[in-house]
């Protein structure tokens, strides 16, 4: 749970359950800072996810479970690693306040309402208590008090049925003005259950008993609906979660025992049934299977994988027993990495949404002065009914809460991450969505986006008594140090042909035209023909030829020692099949795509023309920079590169989007990854992205224009108190379900 830094201060995480809404959570930020020792909180609404940065001499950390639970909430400390496999309250269970009694790292709490006391006990006394305090409980007892009252009324005596309401508004109300008491000796003031209070008593004092109960009823159908509707707005990430393999086939000194997946450690090996799924990242060492990764990548198309290859934690076995040996512990593993990516990028909260905190912040002071004012005013001035104005200022008050503005950005986003993670899509979060929507140009690096990244020796050409294995002992021997796709392409055909590089010393990388290195006894280079002309490594001849290959869309690299050029090495690297459709797609969309290589132009052209784009060759890495930084400022430019060695680019374009299955370096180093190999994914996160904002647009009208509606409405005297409170909880209902429309959206379907 903790980490600690030099400054002596620490970081720790909790899960805070019942937060459905983001009063909640600023009610909740606004407790926990005014702890001794808490110098930073962040806290996500639908990751429920509580971070404190705080120096633990001063704080208690009972003191914060405490406060917290003293608003309503459920909290519970989360374990590092841990918690991408016990989310708490994980369980459709969940939602009816019962809670798993069966684990106890996790916290019993309940999901329903405005935050209702996590903290259940197992007796039965108090789990009856807790679920007369959770919104459910609360809700069925009122609609039994309301019907008795509406009988009482109608047939036995009016009197009678008045005090029956009065009784059930009591009863309503208790816990919620507990919690508000509770938030105001916090500090916390303006909260929507005080607004709450103070609007049921207010009635009650006007004589408006009935209106009273039907008020606080409605409260709790809110706070019910809104928890239902949070719930399912997190199935997403928890759906993630579930994908993680509990337990694993440990095999250990000939025999095999079930152990807890999470307990796997590196090294040790697993044994893997066919239909099972994969419990770690490993290495296959025994046993050749069909493994199906599309709960990490969103690849549906299962791989042929053997010895010596790869596998994620999460991914399906198809096929055959394998073996496989563990390569990270569980918290490090890529899907569980993935996790904590959506979780991080719900709280990474977009500038829309930061606009919105600010905004309500003030809103709800605002509208209770209003009110106070409209209480006040008209009486004392025009000598009107003291009655009808305090009537209409409770309904203000209502009014007051800016639930459902402040949930509709983070809802929409939370959709929108899921929708993204269950196709291998991935997004660090609200700005980045954003930022992304309003790109006007793509750029693609060339190798392992638009093309799959491995080129393959199509020819060797060799200059005079030079034979075609003492020109791969050589390029193989300068290649040797180098992880670039020419240098991976030329061992492997070093390797096939049997042929030993020759040994070679003092490798330096030339940046964008090649690998110098000392063989022998004289200094050898494998280089761009141009490089090589230009040092007489290559004459008229060589060059020409060299041309002949680039035009055939090949990359053609020159080897040479001192002055004697040896030969000529033509690769091709395959486009990928869909690279066409993207760039098409695209441009359909509006959005211009260039590709930018180091490959020389002729290569160049000869691929740009099959995906009829835009390209710049011979680029440097800072002419790339360069093009990026002109075109962020054209509009927004996305790069999409492999991750691997443009990380630059990637940073410096407004969105910068990962490629491809090398998902190790590619999820941290940029704002956005693919995990599939599909370049029409590209095309599709805009979609998605895109689709996301007019969906925030669309929340965001739905829940100020209800709002600036029953404003006027209520002051003008048209409607009530509990048009008031449907107007409030309503919308926070409506914009939820808005963002879940989210998550049935089809990226990949064009519109
Ligand atoms: N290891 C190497 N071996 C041989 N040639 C190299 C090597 N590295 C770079 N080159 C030469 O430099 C050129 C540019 O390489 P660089 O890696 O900068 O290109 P890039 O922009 O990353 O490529 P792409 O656009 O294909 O992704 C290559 O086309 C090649 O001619
Ligand atoms: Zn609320």
């Amino acid at each position: 749970m903790t980490t600690t830094n030099e400054t002596g201060t620490t970081a720790c995480d909790w899960t805070v359950s019942g937060m459905d809404c983001a009063s909640c959570a600023t009610k909740v930020r606004g407790a926990v800072s005014r702890l001794p020792g808490v110098s930073d909180v962040e806290i996500g609404i639908m990751s429920e996810r509580l971070r404190l940065t705080l120096d633990e001499r001063k704080t208690d950390q009972d003191k914060i479970e405490k406060t917290v639970r003293s608003l309503g909430y459920g909290i519970s400390p989360r374990a590092p690693g841990k918690k991408d496999f016990v989310l708490p309250g994980s369980g459709p269970e969940s939602h009816d306040g019962h809670s798993h009694a069966d684990h106890p790292a996790v916290a019993k709490t309940d999901h329903s309402g405005h935050g209702s006391p996590g903290h259940v006990h197992d007796d039965p006394a108090d789990r009856g208590k807790a679920w007369y305090q959770t919104g459910k409980g609360r809700l069925v007892i009122l609609t039994g008090l309301l019907l008795a009252a509406a009988w009482a009324m109608e047939l036995i005596a009016p009197q009678i049925g008045t005090w029956a309401f009065v009784a059930a508004c009591l009863i309503g109300v208790a816990p919620v003005a507990r919690r508000a008491f509770a938030a105001a000796r916090l500090g916390q003031f303006f909260t929507i259950e005080g607004l709450m209070t103070i609007a049921a008593l207010g009635a009650l004092f006007i004589n408006a008993a009935e209106e009273a109960a039907l008020v606080v009823f409605l409260f709790a159908v809110g706070e019910v609906l809104e928890g239902v509707a949070a719930g399912k707005a997190r199935d997403g990430i928890r759906a993630l979660a579930d994908l993680v393999p509990k337990t694993a086939l440990l095999e250990e000194n000939g025999a095999t025992r079930e152990v807890a997946a999470s307990s796997l450690v590196i090294g040790q090996t697993v044994l893997v049934r066919p239909g099972d799924r994969i419990p770690a990242d490993g290495e296959i060492t025994e046993g050749t299977s069909g493994i199906d990764e599309s709960p990490v990548t969103g690849e549906s198309i299962p791989r042929t994988r053997g010895p010596g290859e790869n596998v994620f934690a999460g991914s399906i076995n198809t096929e055959a027993v394998l073996r496989v040996t563990v390569t990270k512990a569980a918290e490090d593993n890529t899907i569980s990495r993935i996790i904590r990516l959506v979780e991080e990028a719900e709280e990474a909260r977009a500038p829309t949404e930061r606009f919105i905190d600010r905004f309500s912040r003030w809103y709800m002071p605002a509208i209770v002065a209003v009110s106070a004012l409209v209480i006040v005013l008209p009486p004392l001035m025009f000598g009107q009914s003291w009655d009808t104005w305090i009537y209409r200022g409770l309904a203000l008050l209502l009014i007051g809460c800016p639930c459902a503005l402040v949930i509709s950005v983070p809802a929409s986003i939370a959709s929108s991450l899921s929708t993204g993670a269950r196709r291998g899509m991935l997004m660090k979060g609200g700005a980045v969505i954003e930022a992304a929507a309003k790109v006007s140009h793509v750029a693609f690096d060339k190798t392992g986006t638009l093309t799959h990244g491995r080129p393959q020796v199509t020819d060797l050409v060799t200059f005079g008594t030079t034979t075609e294995a003492q020109l791969l002992e050589v390029a193989a021997g300068v290649e040797s140090g180098s992880s670039h796709p020419l240098a991976v392409a030329i061992l492997d055909r070093a390797k096939t042909e049997g042929v030993t590089p020759l040994p070679a010393r003092d490798a330096r990388a030339l940046t964008g035209r090649g690998v110098e290195a000392t063989v022998g006894d004289a200094l050898a280079w494998v280089s761009s023909p141009r490089h090589a002309s230009e040092n007489d490594g290559l004459d008229c001849l060589g060059l020409r030829q060299a041309t002949i290959f680039e035009d055939e869309g090949k990359t053609a690299v020159a080897v040479y020692r001192k002055g004697v050029p040896l030969g000529l090495i033509a690769m091709r690297d395959e486009l990928r099949p869909d690279a066409a459709e993207a760039v098409r797609q695209l441009a359909e969309m509006g959005i211009s795509s260039i590709m930018l290589t180091g490959d020389n132009p002729r290569t160049a052209a000869a691929i740009a023309e099959g995906l009829n784009i835009r390209f710049e060759a011979e680029m440097m890495p800072e002419d790339k920079l360069a093009a990026i930084r002109d075109m962020n400022a054209q509009g927004g430019v996305m790069m999409i590169g492999d991750g691997i060695n443009d990380a630059p680019a990637l940073k410096q374009a407004s969105i910068g989007v990962a490629m491809g299955s090398g998902t190790d370096v590619a999820l941290e180093t940029a704002d956005a990854a693919i995990l599939r190999d599909r370049v029409t994914d590209i095309p599709a996160q805009i979609r998605l992205v895109r689709a996301t904002m007019a969906n925030i647009r669309q929340n965001v009208s739905i829940a100020l224009g209800l709002k600036a509606i029953f404003l006027v409405t209520t002051v003008l005297g048209m409607t009530g108190l509990w048009i008031a409170i449907l107007a409030d909880t309503g919308a926070t209902v409506l914009v939820t379900l808005n963002a879940l429309r989210l998550l049935r959206y089809n990226p990949e379907q064009k519109r």
